[in-house]
């Protein structure tokens, strides 16, 4: 496709159309005609028509006021009807791929000039392709489904399949042999820890905190399950379906009854002949309102036991609403005398506590993950906002406060950052059994200071961005998402104040017995 050839206007031609019916402005050496535009902005038309604004180069005020996007929109960018002789455009949107170069905005290892000890060439060649993906297929379905509140297309989950996401996401192993990962740029038996940090962090950074939850996080945290502890037929059943987007799973355990004490849950499956009859409920279920399978923990004669329930008679399943967007179709579930054949037992019987307990450090790894992007993108938005935000004549930046609150802000993230690449790090070299014994604790421990360094930043951040951080759209959307939204990682996953616990009992239970002061 020919490239649009833009008519070249002088800085004298633009101020001639400075009146209603016939206006014209200049944003960023892009030339505007605003003349039928003006009855239609969101802003108001007046404000185009004042004396440093009609006719004249408005781009300082526009970007007071606009976030880059707005002059993305198709329906808006058509109103550009040139550009300035010799001006060049400064503010441009990243490219697929393109990092940041915003200090902070990006982890060390992706920052100019700096290095790492464990991210490689080839984590960087995946982690460009990765990004790209994500920025092109994932980010525009990502703000349509945060504000529709629906679940995110078929269209979108198939792309993912196709290079293999979904497989990724839950981690190196055997369920990624014989796959081509992100067209073939990793081998399966290459693929560790950081790659799969890397599909977690670019996810986060185009999603909002919902859209990460419904972007198929049940099956992430409900499929491995079925992976580690299904028998061979069921595991053939339903493991390809779910790895090609075909079929979803969602992991079904809290209840309204028991969430952090999963020991007093009342969903209870009793034995009739080669089925299980299981009757309860479940309540805050992601991705329970489509999911097509629920990874379900049941109270059994000798204590609990996971089965794995299909959806069918007896099943249903509606939606809670949450302070996050219901594309995370989160869900209250009732089972109601469902059969469930013997052989969706995941486990021995009444060994289900060891399924969960399994399960978790891996969950909770990847919500950290997410959680650490997130909270970045926070950084890199106050950054930004800091230094073309005008207050009194300069920028907020000049405010000791404000950078006072941006020390803290980028000394967190970099914290937690740190933490985390360390621990993935023991992850590469330890065993499954090994990662249980020593990494519960840390994880637990580095899950609550995550949180709750996001929770703080989310404050710093708000009082920054000020009333704009508590509207749902311009300037402050992020912020005001991730005030509303940063709280669930304290409670997802296993609540803040119980991991900090665990973290401490693990150490004490390692205390030798011989040390004293
Ligand atoms: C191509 C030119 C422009 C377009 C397409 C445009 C579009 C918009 C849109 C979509 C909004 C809604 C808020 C948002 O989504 O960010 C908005 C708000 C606004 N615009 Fe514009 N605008 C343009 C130029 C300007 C200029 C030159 C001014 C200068 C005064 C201005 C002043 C405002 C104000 C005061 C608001 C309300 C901001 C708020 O609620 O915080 N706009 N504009």
């Amino acid at each position: 496709m020919a490239t649009k050839v833009l008519k070249e206007f002088t800085i004298e031609d633009v101020a001639k159309h400075n009146i209603e019916g016939d206006l014209w402005v200049i944003i960023d050496s892009k030339v505007y005609d605003l003349s039928r535009f003006a009855n239609l902005h969101p802003g108001g038309a007046n404000v185009l028509y004042a004396d440093g604004v009609a006719g004249k180069d408005a781009t300082q005020v526009f970007f007071g006021l606009h976030r880059l996007e707005v002059l993305l929109r198709p329906q808006y960018a058509r109103l550009q009807i040139g550009k300035i002789q010799g001006q060049e455009e400064v503010v441009k949107p990243l490219a697929p791929g393109e990092l940041s170069q915003v200090p902070y905005a990006e982890p060390t290892w992706l920052s100019r000039g700096y290095f790492s000890p464990y991210y490689s060439e080839g984590h960087r060649k995946f982690q460009t392709a990765v990004r790209a993906f994500f920025m092109e297929v994932v980010q525009p379905e990502s703000v349509r489904c945060e504000e529709s509140g629906k679940r995110i297309s078929q269209e979108v989950v198939d792309k993912m399949s196709e290079a293999n996401i979904i497989a990724m996401r839950l981690g190196p192993g055997k369920h990624l042999k014989g796959r081509t990962l992100m067209g073939g740029i990793v081998k399966p038996e290459e693929f560790d820890y950081f790659h799969e940090a890397i599909v977690h962090a670019e996810l986060a950074r185009v999603s909002s905190r919902a859209v990460v939850d419904g972007l198929l996080a049940g099956l992430v945290i409900g499929l491995p399950p079925v992976l580690n502890y299904g028998s061979p037929e069921l595991v053939a059943k339903v493991v390809p379906d779910a790895l090609a987007g075909k079929k979803y799973v969602a992991l079904a355990i809290s209840e309204a009854f028991a969430g952090s004490d999963v020991g007093g849950l009342q969903t209870t499956a009793v034995r009739d002949g080669d089925y299980w009859v299981v009757t309860g409920t479940k309540k805050w279920i992601t991705n329970g309102t489509f999911a097509d399978y629920f990874t379900t923990g049941c109270k059994t004669d000798n204590g609990f036991t996971v089965l794995l329930i299909e959806r069918g008679p007896g099943v249903s399943t509606k939606q809670i609403k949450t302070g996050y967007s219901s594309v995370a179709g989160t869900a209250y579930i009732t089972f109601d005398k469902v059969r469930v054949p013997v052989s969706h037992t995941l486990g021995k019987v009444g060994n289900g506590m060891s399924v969960i307990l399994s399960n978790f450090n891996h969950e909770r790894w990847m919500v950290i993950s997410c959680s650490i992007t997130t909270q970045r993108l926070i950084v890199e938005e106050c950054l930004k906002w800091g230094t073309q935000r005008l207050v009194f004549g300069k920028p907020l930046t000049s405010q000791p406060v404000i950078r006072a609150k941006l020390a803290a802000m980028i000394s967190r993230v970099e914290a937690c950052q740190n933490w985390h690449e360390s621990i993935t790090y023991q992850m590469n070299q330890m065993s499954y059994n090994e990662m249980s014994d020593k990494l519960a604790g840390p994880i637990g421990l580095l899950k609550q200071f995550v949180s709750r360094t996001a929770r703080e930043t989310a404050e710093d951040a708000t009082q920054i961005f000020g009333g704009r951080a508590l509207t749902t759209t311009g300037m402050g959307k992020l912020i005001e998402n991730y005030h509303r939204t940063s709280g669930f990682d304290a409670i997802l996953a296993g609540a803040e104040d119980v991991l900090g616990d665990l973290g401490v009992r693990q150490a004490l239970k390692k205390m030798p017995r011989d040390a004293r002061l």
